[in-house]
């Protein structure tokens, strides 16, 4: 991974973020081999409780490239992904996942979250491999999910 410029993706990942501003989880799966943007995705959870941004890229990923080889795709999220986005890149076979803001903080932010690390889902997963990458344009993505949180607070 060390050939990915993490931050050019994760730019482009909180760029897309500005599309639900009060929801800011965006994310952009790449292809590690050519360093192109295969999908792309962004919370829908007002249309679907469970469509979260990474999952909506996932379904975006499948649809457009089917049969790609998964294992060399990285997705970047602006947030930690929750145990349900978590397996759901493990089913995909998503080689690695990197995130700028953790569980942990949006937890403390007042974001209702599964306080379950992503790290901890591919560590219960015995076989499965997923690398996790945390803390990539942090301040950029914690400022996002703290602007949200103060314009509707108690979500
Ligand atoms: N990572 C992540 N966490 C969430 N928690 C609520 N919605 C989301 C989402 O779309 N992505």
């Amino acid at each position: 991974m060390s050939d990915l410029d993490h931050e050019r993706s994760m730019r482009r990942a909180v760029a897309l973020a500005a599309r639900v501003p009060e929801r800011p989880f965006a994310a952009v799966v790449v292809d590690r081999a050519s360093g192109a943007v295969v999908a792309e995705g962004w919370n829908r959870s007002d249309e679907n409780p469970t469509w979260h941004g990474e999952i909506d890229a996932i379904n975006r990923l499948v649809a457009s490239e089917p049969g790609i080889d998964s294992s060399r795709l990285v997705l970047y999220t602006t947030a930690e992904p929750c145990p349900m986005c978590q397996g759901a890149i493990l089913w995909a076979g998503i080689g690695a996942v990197v995130f700028g803001t953790s569980i942990r903080f949006l937890t403390a932010t007042g974001w209702r979250q599964i306080d379950i690390a992503a790290e901890e889902v591919v560590r219960r997963a015995p076989g499965w491999r997923c690398e996790v990458v945390g803390g990539v344009l942090e301040a950029e993505c914690n400022e996002l999910f703290l602007t949200a949180a103060r314009a509707a607070p108690g979500r």
